[in-house]
């Protein structure tokens, strides 16, 4: 319950105005539905006792029967509003938090990224804030309106009818309605959160079956891939059966208490009105009254049925929330670059991915000046795109120190480091859609002159011309091109940010040697002025680069 007070904070500051007008609506709709039916059953009382004593003639209808209208009218404007307000700030305040998510995302520490898996995250964003729709609509404002008017009517029964009612009223509803409301609460938290765990995981495997089912048809395990994913359906579907169920069951429980409450009220109102206490009009408003307010808390049925995939889900996206939080290191200073330093200085650079864990790197040492090139080498897994991620400010170091134009990584303001930084990773993910598109994320307002130099220097221009020039489509991340075309088109990308400092990881991996070495010289001529630095397995990019750095020697693992 506790996870759920971080969204219910979030909802309400996002647009407190109209949460409170539809909450005060909500309890307009409430007292207008019991005062409706209170007043009915008073006026039909009242004229048949009129009747009996012969008094028909004289009873006024008229302003009873306007009053019955009134409420009737009244209770559904007041519905309709109660409806606009609070819908529309809940959806309001779910999107913003969609929005919160996606910030949170993109902050996430870079070396975290690889362990967020894409279906995951897009669950968190759909599912999750889906099944935190119900904790305003369905939970809190039916809870405070439901408090708010039992209290309300206790006090009017207890000056229109008589203590005794309120006093059974209240009792009932503590000893009856309330547990039987907890009981739904409690006995539907497991299947509620079962059937949602399972929803996600239906939705997480079956992107990974779409995703991978090239892999799987080739190992020839579609199939049993497929049966998996249905295998999540299946208790999906189970689990919502069972918490059905309990709420069926639950309903029955909270109709009985609800039923009981009123037969009392009933009871009561008769020996009230034998006693000459009250008169039967009376005892019937009570009656009805205390039948409508027994009713007024069974909508809560429905939200305390939720209640366990709401808490589970507000646990996730509270999680994700704390995860993308900045980190204090990233504070920037406001000194600047100094333009006769080096482009880019390790000084006895030291890493680890953990924290307490082994150095990856140690004492790691080099300079790159504007217009050079260094090729970083060194076996598979000695630590270069880690240098290059260094070098990018993607992590940041354990010890020593990484400065570009003398300046230290860590005081750089993001967006003027991003200005002078770019990097090509080793798996770059391009965006479905045009490729101008695709190309106008690294240069907004790209014109085609500019499109069409920066593919020429990658080598790619007759490919995207042959395919019906800048607005032929990608499918899905990219899809459409071959491996080694999807290379040069995120290359494209990079340079397109004209960089002071390019840096790039195995730039021509997929090419064939003539093609990367045109490729690698399209890039010199774009950028002539540039530092690059690149990882490197390749004779290529070896002969291109002007000096070589071997990671292994640094490396401590
Ligand atoms: N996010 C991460 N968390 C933990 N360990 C990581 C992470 N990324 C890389 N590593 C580990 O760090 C080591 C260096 O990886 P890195 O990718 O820098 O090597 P590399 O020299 O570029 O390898 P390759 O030439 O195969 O691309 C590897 O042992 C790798 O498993």
């Amino acid at each position: 319950m506790r996870s759920l007070l971080p969204i219910i904070r979030r909802i309400w500051t996002n647009d407190w105005w109209s949460l409170l007008r539809g909450a005060a609506l909500s309890v307009a709709v409430l007292v207008a539905g019991i005062a409706l039916l209170g007043l009915s059953g008073w006026f039909i009382a009242a004229a048949g006792v009129a009747g009996l004593a012969g008094a028909g003639v004289v009873f006024d209808v008229f302003r009873p029967s306007a009053g019955v209208r009134f409420l009737a009218l009244g209770r559904t404007a007041a519905r309709y509003g109660e409806r606009i307000l609070t819908h529309d700030a809940t959806l309001r305040g779910l999107a913003r938090l969609r929005v919160d998510l996606l910030t949170a995302l993109s902050t996430t520490p870079f070396a975290r990224l690889p362990a967020l898996r894409a279906s995951e995250q897009l669950t968190r964003l759909t599912r999750d804030v889906d099944a935190l729709d119900g904790v305003a609509l369905r939970l809190v404002i039916p809870l405070v309106a439901a408090v708010a008017t039992l209290m309300i009517s206790a006090v009017a029964l207890w000056i229109l009818v008589d203590p005794a009612l309120v006093v059974w009223l209240l009792a009932s509803t503590i000893a009856g309605i309330l547990p039987a409301l907890g009981l739904v609460a409690m006995r539907s938290r497991k299947p509620s959160r079962l059937s949602q765990l399972a929803l996600n995981a239906f939705r997480m495997r079956f992107m990974d079956l779409i995703q991978a089912r090239a892999e799987l048809t080739i190992f020839g395990k579609l199939d049993q891939r497929a049966e998996y994913v249905m295998d999540a359906e299946r208790r999906m579907r189970k689990e919502l059966e069972r918490n059905d169920r309990i709420e069926r069951a639950g309903g029955f429980l909270i109709s009985s208490a609800e039923s009981l409450t009123a037969a009392g009220a009933l009871l009561i109102g008769g020996l009230l009105a034998r006693a000459g206490v009250i008169d039967p009009a009376l005892a019937a408003l009570g009656f009805f009254a205390t039948l409508a307010i027994a009713e007024a808390l069974g909508p809560l049925r429905r939200g305390l049925a939720e209640i366990g995939r709401m808490t589970d889900a507000a646990r996730r996206v509270n999680r994700l929330l704390d995860t993308g939080k900045p980190q204090a290191a990233f504070a920037r200073s406001l000194t600047h670059p100094e333009s006769n330093a080096p482009l880019l200085q390790f000084k006895d650079a030291c890493f680890s991915y953990r924290e307490e864990g082994p150095l990856l790197i140690a004492d790691f040492n080099l300079q790159v000046a504007s217009g050079e090139t260094v090729a970083l080498t060194g076996a598979s897994g000695s630590g270069k795109s880690t240098i290059m991620q260094l070098a990018a400010s993607m992590v940041r170091p354990t010890r020593g120190t990484v400065a570009i134009l003398g300046k230290d990584l860590c005081d750089w303001e993001e967006p003027r480091l991003r200005e002078t930084v770019s990097l090509l990773p080793q798996r770059s993910a391009l965006l479905s859609g045009a490729i101008r598109d695709g190309l106008a994320v690294a240069r907004p307002g790209l014109n085609d002159e500019d499109a069409w130099a920066v593919l020429s220097a990658v080598a790619l221009d007759d490919v995207i011309e042959a395919r019906g020039g800048l607005d032929s489509r990608l499918g899905e991340s990219g899809t459409g091109l071959s491996g080694g075309e999807s290379r040069r088109l995120a290359l494209a990308r990079v340079l397109l940010r004209r960089p002071a400092l390019l840096l790039l990881d195995e730039p021509t991996e997929g090419l064939d040697r003539d093609t990367a070495t045109r490729v690698l010289a399209g890039i010199r001529k774009y950028l002539p002025e540039s530092g690059i630095l690149l990882a490197s397995h390749r004779e290529a990019e070896l002969v291109f680069s002007d000096r070589q750095q071997d990671v292994a020697l640094f490396c401590e693992t």
